[in-house]
């Protein structure tokens, strides 16, 4: 069985805990746990990671000390955050099947995903980044940097940036040869870094994060994944989510997730995005299945005993 697997922002980072490379690597070695029981298990994993907070930080690192040293933009931030999270996926991993005896290489591949330069995203901010705030000190980001700040889920406040919709992902053949050939592919990080395509089919970076859920779907669909795997920090999709009759799915139908969506019941830029990213699958690829679960129950949502699974 091949699967894509979608790490969420726990799977990198875990509550509580600051945000310093030994606190990542820690978080992303007790993730290789779970991500090496898959293959253990016989299942293919292609893995795409989450970037949100990762690419906050550095565009905010980058802006404190643009005195110093030129900030780089966005898209070369998004770049970077491939970079720091692939490396400590491989290492951690790559250490956890070294353990088992499973000889596979794990790589990395710095991917940059085609958006349309019209999106109606890049008018409406929606992906939420770096670090949480309270209201005053988002006010405050509002009033003197003129950041756009959006409540994330109950968890508090965040800057939000253009998310464009993923249209192509450029390296995807090589991709394709990697995984093909065995390898345990890490690609599509953050999305993949967002680029436009110009006039002379030259490529250029904009400043946005695209969605990692909705281009795990893409990756999916062109590299005929049997199922779409979405980890995130819940184990499942529910709806009156944080309300006293907040109720735990199991299971959806596209049409049931389109009802719910209409409803407002998924945050936007959290579960909206991953709802979204499962109907894109499924409709794509009727009879397939894509399942939102959380990191520690990842193998028993491949074989459909967790979760909430979206079908068709
Ligand atoms: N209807 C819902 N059901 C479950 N979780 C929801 C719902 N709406 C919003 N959420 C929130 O969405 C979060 C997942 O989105 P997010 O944290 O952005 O994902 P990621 O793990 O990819 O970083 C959940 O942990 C939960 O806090
Ligand atoms: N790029 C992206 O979707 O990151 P998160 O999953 O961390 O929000």
């Amino acid at each position: 069985m091949r699967a894509i697997i979608a790490l969420g922002g726990n799977a990198l980072q875990a509550k509580g805990f600051p945000a310093t490379a030994e606190c990542q690597l820690q978080t992303i070695k007790d993730t290789a746990i779970y991500l090496a029981n898959m293959i253990e298990s016989d299942v293919q994993i292609v893995i795409v990671h989450g970037n949100g907070p990762q690419v906050g930080r550095l565009v905010v690192q980058n802006e404190c000390a643009k005195n110093l040293t030129p900030a780089m933009p966005f898209d070369v931030c998004g770049a970077m955050s491939q970079g720091m999270i692939g490396y400590h996926i491989q290492q951690a991993l790559g250490e956890e099947l070294h353990k088992r005896h499973i000889d596979k290489s794990v790589i990395t591949l710095i991917t940059q995903t085609i958006v349309d330069k019209n999106d109606k995203g890049f008018q409406n901010p929606t992906k939420p980044i770096g670090p949480y705030y309270n209201e005053t000190e988002a006010n405050t980001l509002r009033e003197e940097k003129g950041y756009s700040m959006m409540e994330d889920s109950g968890r508090g406040y965040r800057r939000v940036v253009a998310s464009p919709n993923p249209l192509k992902i450029v390296e995807i053949d090589t991709i394709k040869k990697l995984v093909n050939d065995g390898a345990i592919v890490i690609s599509t990080g953050g999305g993949g870094i967002p680029v436009i395509e110009l006039a002379d089919e030259t490529l250029e970076g904009v400043t946005a994060v695209i969605d990692k859920d909705l281009a795990s779907a893409k990756l999916a669909d062109e590299l005929q994944a049997d199922q779409l795997v979405i980890l995130t920090a819940v184990d499942n999709v529910a709806i009156n989510f944080g309300k006293s009759n907040q109720k735990n799915l199991d299971s959806l139908t596209v049409k049931e997730a389109q009802q719910y969506m209409e409803e407002g019941q998924f945050g936007t830029g959290s579960m909206l995005p991953k709802i979204q990213a499962a109907i894109n699958f499924v409709t794509a690829n009727p009879g397939k299945k894509a399942v939102v679960a959380s990191l520690k129950n990842a193998k028993d949502a491949l074989r459909g005993c967790s979760g909430t699974v979206i079908v068709a």
